[in-house]
């Protein structure tokens, strides 16, 4: 099969924009950079990187009739405030298992953000004490039981809808989206930096290059802080998604690229970087990074800019997935 053979219900409003980052690329003097912006992607509740991953899994929900959308992630998660968007779009229940992934006083604040959100358009929130992870989690199985007791069907959305055999096929597309972008602007972006955590983003980016005939260089920067399980899901994802979309080879190790450096201790605690990142790109660009996820990528983005690693000539292309209505739970560290 073929990408193209895969069932896409439209979700976006068309392309996500791809626009430079001029007063950016002048300050850190060295490569060009640019955004393609999937927190502009769509009308459903700020968008995301998850709204364009739904897209490949919804006929798949439809198909299966179900009743309830049921998914997992921090009570800050971005991931599930997207699905609480798509549930209300098509008319079905959401069951979000929000768990205390990050020890951060804010960032456990159920009154603000994505939770709040998700909330407004109807999920039922389920929030529960356990630590991050990226991979099964009890409490989200407890709550397809308790959904299927009651007589409903539910559709199981893992955390960051990764591990889900659709999983990569949404950033497989936004490859090609890319590829049909840079005709239209005339350029080349030779390498992309994006934000990595349960991995199909990154992932499913690799893939959908893979099949292009000019190579690129798609650069995964970690945000887990467990970079081992994030290396192992976007090269598991990867290769599942390209054996998927017909690639017809086996992807290299070197295609498959997730640094490590700017994700601190802890995922969802920013650091130093993260925080100076948030600020450059917001006084040079008026373009808003949040602290759990594209603060982090931005950083790493400026130091392989700046260190020559993304070489001057250089076109990058910045993956922007969204995230910032986690803001709200961080307010304490933008004090001035
Ligand atoms: C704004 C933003 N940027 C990057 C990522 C990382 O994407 P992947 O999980 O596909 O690697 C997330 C994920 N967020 C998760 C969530 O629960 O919100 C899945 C972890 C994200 O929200």
């Amino acid at each position: 099969m073929a990408l193209s053979d895969f069932p896409r219900y439209r979700l976006l409003f068309g392309p996500s924009p791809i626009h430079p980052l001029q007063r950016l690329s002048d300050h850190l003097g060295g490569a060009r950079v640019w955004a393609k912006r999937e927190d502009c992607n769509s009308g459903l509740a700020f968008g995301g990187n998850k709204t364009r991953k739904l897209e490949y899994l919804v006929p798949d929900v439809l198909a299966n009739e179900s009743t309830h959308l049921v998914s997992i992630g921090g009570v800050q998660s971005n991931h599930t405030r997207q699905v609480a968007a798509v549930a209300a779009k098509l008319g079905l229940r959401a069951r979000l298992v929000q768990e205390s992934w990050v020890d951060w006083p804010d960032a456990v604040n159920d009154r603000v953000g994505n939770i709040q959100l998700s909330r407004i358009m109807g999920a039922q929130v389920q929030l529960t004490d356990a630590e991050f992870g990226i991979g099964f989690k009890q409490s989200w199985q407890n709550a397809l039981e308790e959904i299927r007791a009651e007589g409903g069907t539910p559709y199981a959305i893992p955390a960051g809808a990764s591990d889900h055999p659709l999983g990569g096929l949404g950033f497989a597309n936004w490859a090609h989206e890319v590829a049909e972008q840079e005709r239209e602007l005339g350029v080349f972006f030779d390498t992309i930096v994006v934000c990595s955590v349960t991995g199909s983003t990154h992932a499913g980016m690799i893939a959908g290059f893979a099949e292009q005939q000019r190579p690129r260089r798609v650069l995964g920067i970690d945000a887990s802080a467990k970079i081992d399980s994030t290396r192992g899901q976007v090269a598991k994802i990867a290769r599942d998604t390209a054996e998927k979309i017909g690639l017809g080879r086996e992807l290299r190790e070197e295609e498959i690229t997730v640094l490590e450096g700017w994700a601190g201790e802890h995922y969802g605690i920013p650091v130093e970087s993260t925080l100076e990142a948030i600020r450059l790109t917001g006084r040079l660009e008026g373009v808003i990074l949040d602290p759990v996820y594209e603060g982090k990528s931005m950083a790493g983005l400026i130091d392989l800019v700046t260190s020559g690693e993304i070489g001057p000539d250089s076109n990058v292309l910045y993956a922007h997935l969204g995230g910032q209505p986690a803001l709200n739970a961080y307010s304490a560290l933008f004090r001035d």
